[in-house]
């Protein structure tokens, strides 16, 4: 599944180039007010767990989650609920996703947003950082260790966080090696799609304490969250779960409360 996305991702960068250069970006990106203040990892480092709320119109593993998509009001209502952060999904063949999502939804709320994507090429960074979000995800998995490291350090020329992802012990290495001050272990096996939060909970003792560590997917109860709570995990990422919930704010205020 990865490499099919990975394949279609580089083609939808090589498209994105033909309409903009990637020196086009940086140009534009020198006319906006870059801030210095890494927005995403501070929302990230409050004493309770933080949560990121996740706008999610598809995936691989379910299909279609939500029918009734109304992207603005969905991040909205995460903010009012006492969200961290939010995730929005831009890819668009495996995840119904958009960048037009992720430009709306950063507009209209003042939390900071995650471009959720698989970026495979530095050009994505400077596409986030336009469309105003404060964090992309790094994925390790397909990722050179050169491009872990290159690709931070761009983050943090934008003043903003990266997410670097692992799921298991060597990734965990290559993330930490390479710079990385965020780590999130994604609970979803990517071969199957069966998600196993004790995934997270088995990976935390290979991060130090001084690195935030968020687990990522297949959070459903309250009693999840108490679990990575115990296990000193700083902030959860939730799409399905919240996605299906008719009311979100209840529904955060329940995790939260865990
Ligand atoms: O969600 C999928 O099916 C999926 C398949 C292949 C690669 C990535 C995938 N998900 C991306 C994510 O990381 C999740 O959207 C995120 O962690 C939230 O997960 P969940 O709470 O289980 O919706």
């Amino acid at each position: 599944m990865l490499d099919k996305i990975v394949e279609k991702t580089k083609e939808r960068v090589s498209e994105n180039k033909k309409v903009n250069s990637l020196d086009r970006l940086k140009y534009k990106i020198l006319n906006i007010d870059v801030k210095f203040n890494y927005p995403f990892k501070k929302a990230l480092s409050s004493d309770d767990i933080a949560i990121i709320a996740e706008v999610k119109k598809a995936s691989p593993s379910k299909g279609l989650i939500a029918e009734n998509f109304d992207y603005v009001n969905i991040a909205k209502e995460y903010e009012a609920a006492g969200a961290s952060a939010i995730s929005v999904l831009t890819e668009p063949y495996f995840f119904q996703g958009s960048d037009d999502y992720l430009k709306k939804i950063a507009k209209n709320v003042k939390i900071p947003v995650l471009r959720k994507d698989f970026v495979v090429d530095e050009y994505m960074i400077y596409e986030a950082k336009l469309l105003g979000a404060s964090a992309v995800l790094l994925i390790a998995a397909i990722l050179s260790d050169e491009q872990l490291e290159q690709y931070l350090t761009i983050t943090r020329v934008l003043g903003m966080s990266a997410i670097v992802e692992a799921h298991d012990e060597n990734e965990i290495k290559r993330a930490i090696d390479a710079g990385a001050d965020i780590v999130g272990v994604n609970n979803r096996n990517l071969k199957d799609f069966s998600v196993d939060i004790e995934n997270s909970i088995r990976l935390r003792r290979c991060v130090d304490e001084d690195i935030i560590f968020i687990s990522e997917s297949g959070i459903k109860t309250k009693e999840d969250i108490a679990r990575l709570k115990e296990n000193n995990v700083d902030a959860v990422l939730i799409g399905e779960t919240l996605m299906k919930s008719p009311d979100k704010k209840v529904m955060i205020r329940e995790l939260k409360n865990g």
